[in-house]
C-alpha cells in the first residue's frame, strides 16, 4: 500500500436521522450508497443529469449536473460519477464547505469509506479493509455472517432492555460485565436456541428480579417460540 493511500483508521457509527446526505451520480454505485443512507433515516439529495430507472420517491432528485451549492446544509457527500474531474470537483467543494466526502473512484482524495455490512436487528457487523480490497471486505462479511446464529439479534434486544431497566432502577444498581457476559453465553443463548419462551422468562426473573419479565421488558420474541 502506498504512502498516499488512506487507511480510514477511525471507525464510527453515525446517527444520520434527518440529516442531509448528498449523492452525486446515480449509477449502480451511487444508488447503493443511497440505499444505505435511506435505511439509516438520512434525508437524501441525489444529483444526476440522467434519471435512474428505479428512482425512489422518498428522496430529492435533481436532474442536472453537480453544482457547488448542492452541498449547502449537507453532513456527508458521496462522489460517485464516472468522471474523475467531476468527482474531484465534488471533493474540493466538500473540503471548502467542511463536509465529509467519500470519493468512490479515488478513496485517498476523500475522508471516509463505507464498510461491507450485515445486520441482525440492532446488531451491525461492519468489515473494512481500509480501502485495500472491497471484494475481500464483502467476502469476509459473508463468512462472518455464516457464523452468527439467528438468535444473536434477539439476544441483543433482551440484553439491551435488561441494561436499560437496570440503569434506571432507583438505587442505580451496579452490574458486573463478567456476570453479563457469562449470563449471555452460558444461559441466555442456550435457552434462545431451545426456543422456549417460558424458560427464557423464568431465567430473566430468576437472574435479575421479577420486574424483568419478558412482558415488562417489552421485548418481542420471534415467531415460533413456544
Ligand atoms: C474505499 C471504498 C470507498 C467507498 O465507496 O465507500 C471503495 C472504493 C472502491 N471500490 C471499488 C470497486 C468495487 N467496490 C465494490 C463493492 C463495495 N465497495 C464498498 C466499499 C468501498 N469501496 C470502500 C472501501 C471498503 C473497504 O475498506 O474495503 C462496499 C464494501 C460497501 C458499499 O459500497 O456500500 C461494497 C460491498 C457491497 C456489498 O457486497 O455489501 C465492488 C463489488 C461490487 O460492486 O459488487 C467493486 C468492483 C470489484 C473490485 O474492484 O473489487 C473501486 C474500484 C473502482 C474502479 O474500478 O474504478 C474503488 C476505488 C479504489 O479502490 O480506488
Ligand atoms: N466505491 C465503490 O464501491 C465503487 C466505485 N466504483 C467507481 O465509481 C464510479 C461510478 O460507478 P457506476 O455507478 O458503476 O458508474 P455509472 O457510469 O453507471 O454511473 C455514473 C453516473 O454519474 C453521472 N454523472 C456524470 N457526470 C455527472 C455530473 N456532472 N453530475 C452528476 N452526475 C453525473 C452519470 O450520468 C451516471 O449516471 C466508477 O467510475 C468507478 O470509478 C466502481 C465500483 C464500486
Amino acid at each position: 500500500m502506498s504512502e498516499a493511500r488512506a487507511s480510514f483508521g477511525y471507525p464510527i457509527f453515525l446517527d444520520l436521522q434527518g440529516r442531509l446526505a448528498v449523492v452525486v451520480g446515480a449509477g449502480p454505485v451511487g444508488l447503493r450508497k443511497v440505499d444505505g443512507l435511506l435505511q439509516a433515516g438520512a434525508q437524501v439529495r441525489l444529483i444526476d443529469p440522467q434519471e435512474p430507472v428505479s428512482c425512489m420517491d422518498n428522496l430529492e432528485f435533481l436532474a442536472r449536473e453537480f453544482e457547488e451549492s448542492d452541498l449547502q446544509g449537507a453532513t456527508l457527500v458521496f462522489a460517485c460519477t464516472d468522471k474523475k474531474n467531476i468527482n474531484a470537483q465534488v471533493a474540493d467543494a466538500a473540503r471548502r464547505q467542511s463536509v465529509f466526502c467519500c470519493r468512490a473512484d479515488l478513496p485517498e482524495d476523500g475522508d471516509f469509506a463505507l464498510p461491507a455490512l450485515f445486520r441482525q436487528g440492532a446488531l451491525t457487523v461492519a468489515v473494512s479493509t481500509g480501502g485495500g480490497s472491497p471484494t475481500l471486505a464483502a467476502e469476509m462479511r459473508d463468512r462472518l455472517q455464516r457464523h452468527v446464529p439467528d438468535c444473536w439479534g434477539v439476544s441483543l434486544d433482551l440484553m439491551a432492555a435488561v441494561r436499560r431497566k437496570w440503569l434506571t432502577l432507583p438505587n442505580g444498581a451496579q452490574y458486573n460485565q463478567q456476570v453479563l457476559r457469562r449470563f449471555w453465553a452460558e444461559q441466555l443463548l442456550p435457552q434462545l436456541e431451545q426456543k422456549n419462551r417460558n424458560k427464557i422468562n423464568q431465567l430473566l426473573i430468576e437472574t435479575f428480579g421479577k420486574e424483568f419479565s419478558l412482558e415488562q421488558l417489552q421485548v418481542q420474541l420471534p415467531e415460533g417460540m413456544s
